[in-house]
């Protein structure tokens, strides 16, 4: 990026004159609202037509809230890699601290750290084969519901798949087979009251949140679930092999109060409503996006066809076989660059600083997008096109910060291996067992919600046999099929 933020700096002329009026406004502000409505309509192309400002930093206005949105991939590492300074903060996280208490995601750097080494064990690579045991029974269970040459909700089957497996590697069998539909449930309407009260943080504190009868009723209930089974499990002798297990064992060995060395049972449920709200409906989205791209590209439909058919040799992919589910990989990773489901977040300045030539004020908010970066066309040739290949060369990591579906530094997404391993064996089984055919004039749109999926998505699915020879669907350049959607990349 050198060549180029250096020209930059000339077009914005006072770099580094400290202030912080140099930094370009995006264009199509309303008086009161700002950029919002522009943003709430059609978050994609407002992303995108930042970066077009051919400047590293530009401001937004989100009614009453000002912030500057980073549009340059260095840029952003500096901002992920110190915490310290780019700190989590300001009205969404104090919105989602207020509903969900302190808990990994939303705490500031100063007790962020005792909490991330009390959570990390959890989410190890040794514990991953117990994990995808747990998913693999469940996306088994999920697709073994489907009927030969009926449509599915994808959408919706895809979150029926994480979460259901995310239970399923929390709890192991703790959640009685009664309970589980309502606790699932009481999740899901907690995390869509998480993101209503996200959109009411602009209003004034003194508002009630809204909420509902419901939303409070399946809260109650959650945590009494959630309390029970933490108080079983620290009574009981038996030894499990879940998430819970991780976090209830964690130790921290830089804390030297007792109390603090672990999680107490309230941080533990903090923790696992996080969890299930940061890892569902993310992975849920990218499957959706990666069957949604693979049923209207018929060429890597069939790359993927043909590796699954050669590797997953009894119908279901197991953890064992995940080095050598590459093509299947790709395709997720294209998938979550054209549509990163944590689309976009925030940091506050928690110190006066320096970024990219401007001086910043404390308290000043920033956004990054992981949306807007991997639609830079500096970065990736041909951004809008679905194209896995342009992984054989590059790996993840070889892209830097211009690709960032996990987010980088301290406040890396913990459950990257977790998500990746649940979506790779589960797209694989897909794949293996089911055709997918969607109708071309299908309109898709994504939804704004806490993370980047589509709805509405309907896809009518064959059964494939152990020697069928994949007939490629529709195969063209182009992302979805009924482009042009309202609220469509
Ligand atoms: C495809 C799936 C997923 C995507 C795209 C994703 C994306 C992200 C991103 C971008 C961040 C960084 C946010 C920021 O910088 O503010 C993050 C953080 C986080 N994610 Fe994920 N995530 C996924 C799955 C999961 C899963 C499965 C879990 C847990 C079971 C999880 C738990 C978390 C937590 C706890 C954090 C906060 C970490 C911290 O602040 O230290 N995520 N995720």
């Amino acid at each position: 990026m050198g060549a180029a933020r250096g020209e930059r700096s000339k077009i914005r002329g006072v770099a580094g004159a400290g202030g912080a009026g140099s930094i370009p406004t995006a264009p199509g502000a309303l008086p009161v609202v700002g950029h919002a409505i522009t943003l709430l309509r059609d978050p994609w192309s407002f992303l995108r037509s930042l970066s077009s400002l051919e400047s590293d930093l530009v401001r937004v206005r989100l009614g009453p809230l000002s912030m500057v949105a980073v549009c340059d991939p260095g840029l952003t590492h500096q901002v992920l890699s110190s915490d310290r300074v780019f700190d989590k903060g300001g009205p969404i996280y104090d919105a989602i601290r207020k509903m969900l208490g302190d808990n990994i995601f939303t705490v500031p750097h100063d007790v962020h750290r005792r909490q991330r080494r009390l959570v990390q064990p959890a989410f190890h690579p040794h514990r991953m084969p117990g994990y995808a045991a747990a998913m693999t029974s469940e996306v088994e269970a999920v697709i073994g519901r489907w009927a030969d040459g009926t449509e599915i909700d994808v959408t919706q089957e895809m979150l029926r798949v994480t979460t259901r497996s995310f239970l399923a590697a929390m709890f192991s069998d703790s959640l009685a087979p009664a309970l589980l539909d309502q606790t699932l449930d009481d999740f899901m309407t907690v995390a869509r009251g998480l993101y209503r009260q996200m959109l009411w943080q602009a209003a004034p504190s003194w508002l009630p949140l809204p909420g509902g009868r419901r939303y409070r009723d399946a809260r109650m209930r959650l945590r009494r679930t959630v309390t029970h089974i933490i108080a079983q499990r620290r009574s009981s002798g038996r030894q499990y092999d879940d998430l819970l297990a991780s976090l209830l064992a964690a130790r921290d060995d830089e804390t030297t109060t007792d109390a603090g060395a672990q999680l107490n049972d309230e941080e533990i449920y903090n923790q696992i409503v996080v969890f299930f709200i940061a890892g569902s409906e993310t992975t849920a989205g990218a499957l959706a996006w990666a069957l949604l791209l693979l049923s209207t590209h018929g060429e890597a439909l069939a790359q993927v066809q043909e590796e699954v058919d050669r590797v997953v040799t009894d119908g279901t992919a197991r953890y064992e076989q995940l080095s050598q589910l590459v093509v299947t990989a790709r395709v997720l990773t294209e998938a979550m660059r054209l549509y990163p489901p944590g689309w976009m977040f925030t940091r506050t300045l928690a110190v006066d600083t320096e970024l990219g030539g401007h001086s910043l004020r404390r308290g000043t908010n920033l956004i990054y997008s992981p949306y807007l970066l991997h639609h830079l066309d500096s970065q990736f040739a041909e951004p809008q096109r679905f194209d896995p290949d342009r992984w054989i060369e590059k790996t993840p990591k070889d892209r830097g910060s211009a690709y960032l579906p996990f987010g980088a530094g301290p406040r890396v997404c913990p459950g990257q291996g977790f998500a990746m391993t649940e979506a790779t064996l589960a797209l694989a089984t897909m794949i293996r067992r089911w055709q997918p055919h969607v109708r071309a004039d299908q309109p898709v749109r994504s939804v704004l919600a806490v993370a980047m999926r589509p709805v509405k998505f309907r896809m009518r699915v064959t059964a494939r046999t152990n020697t069928t020879t994949p007939t490629p669907a529709r195969s063209d350049d182009g992302g979805c099929p009924g482009r042009g959607g309202r609220d469509q990349p």
